[in-house]
């Protein structure tokens, strides 16, 4: 039984996009077939045919992530129910780069520029245009049970050494722990963020996200950031994470670093992110593209609890 996907990137960060609709008994082992970058997906012959492929890639690509869409189009605007399968087969609550390339595909198959997308940090509205999805992310939050932090804590985790990296700890629909530095590129990413991750604060992990700040914004906006992100799920560096950059808006407001109403770019390896608020609410813009079609010819049926 083959399934087929369209494999789909938000300024370097990586899915096999899937509809709901294939059959994928066991979407964790298939994400962790999928996505690895060594043995992941490959196209199959006549894979990029119908999908007007930029690339075709004949050694496996691999994904940061499984994304299954299961398409509502009666609604209006058309409604999406996202879910991330990651590497490691865990399901992330959201993904600010998953859900730009979410919305991507479903305009693309409703011809809609607004899209709705159910996620399980909420719903969020997306609006795409040519090369860009901007999309919704919600009030970011410090509170210790939001993020969440240690069951005991009450006061939120600010500007506090974990692990040995002064951290602020935020949920922007998944948690992040997010660390100023002077340059990001100094980072010895792999050395220190693992520890973070798994520290003890955090008892549901935490995505470790890196800036700083450019001495000089472009691009119209107030203020620019450098990023650099380790994800939980993916145990490595990811090009780019959208959470992770609003993550980084949302810390350096609090600190009062930057204005209440700021266009914030945030600049992870993968390309430019832009963050914005309303109020609380934080809006995340960036490009999201398809890459190319393909088909898997297998998936890993569900295993029985006494062999996993
Ligand atoms: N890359 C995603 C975040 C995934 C978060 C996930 N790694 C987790 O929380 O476990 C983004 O663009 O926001």
């Amino acid at each position: 039984m083959s399934i087929e996907f369209e494999k789909f990137h938000g300024t370097g960060n990586d899915f096999v996009v899937v509809d709901a609709d294939e059959y994928v008994p066991d979407r964790g082992a298939f994400a962790r077939e999928v996505c690895d970058r060594r043995d992941g997906v490959r196209l199959t012959d006549g894979g990029a045919a119908d999908g007007g492929a930029t690339t075709a890639p004949t050694d496996s690509v691999g994904a940061d992530g499984a994304l299954f869409l299961a398409l509502e189009p009666k609604f209006s605007p058309p409604r999406a129910v996202m879910t991330l399968v990651q590497p490691d087969g865990s399901t992330a609550a959201m993904c600010g780069n998953g859900a730009r390339c979410a919305a991507k595909w479903a305009a693309e198959r409703t011809g809609a520029d607004t899209v709705m997308l159910d996620t399980q940090a909420g719903t969020r509205r997306a609006e795409i245009s040519d090369d860009e999805v901007t999309i919704e992310m919600g009030a970011p939050s410090f509170a210790p049970g939001d993020v969440p932090l240690a069951p005991d804590r009450e006061q939120p985790l600010v500007e506090e050494t974990v692990e040995g990296v002064e951290v602020t700890a935020v949920n922007t629909g998944v948690p992040h722990a997010v660390a100023f530095v002077e340059d990001v590129d100094e980072v010895d990413l792999d050395a220190v963020a693992p520890a973070v991750r798994h520290a003890d604060a955090f008892p549901e992990g935490a995505n470790v996200t890196f800036a700083s700040r450019r001495s000089e914004a472009g691009d119209g906006d107030t203020v620019a950031f450098d990023q650099r992100t380790y994800e939980r799920g993916v145990e490595g560096e990811t090009s780019a994470c959208g959470t992770g950059a609003v993550a980084i808006a949302a810390v350096a407001r609090r600190a009062g670093e930057i204005d209440g109403d700021a266009s914030v770019g945030v600049f992870p390896p993968g390309g430019r992110l832009g963050v914005t608020f309303r109020g609380e609410r934080a809006s995340l813009t960036g490009p999201a593209e398809r890459e190319f079609t393909g088909e898997i010819s297998s998936t890993p049926e569900p295993r029985r609890v006494s062999e996993a």
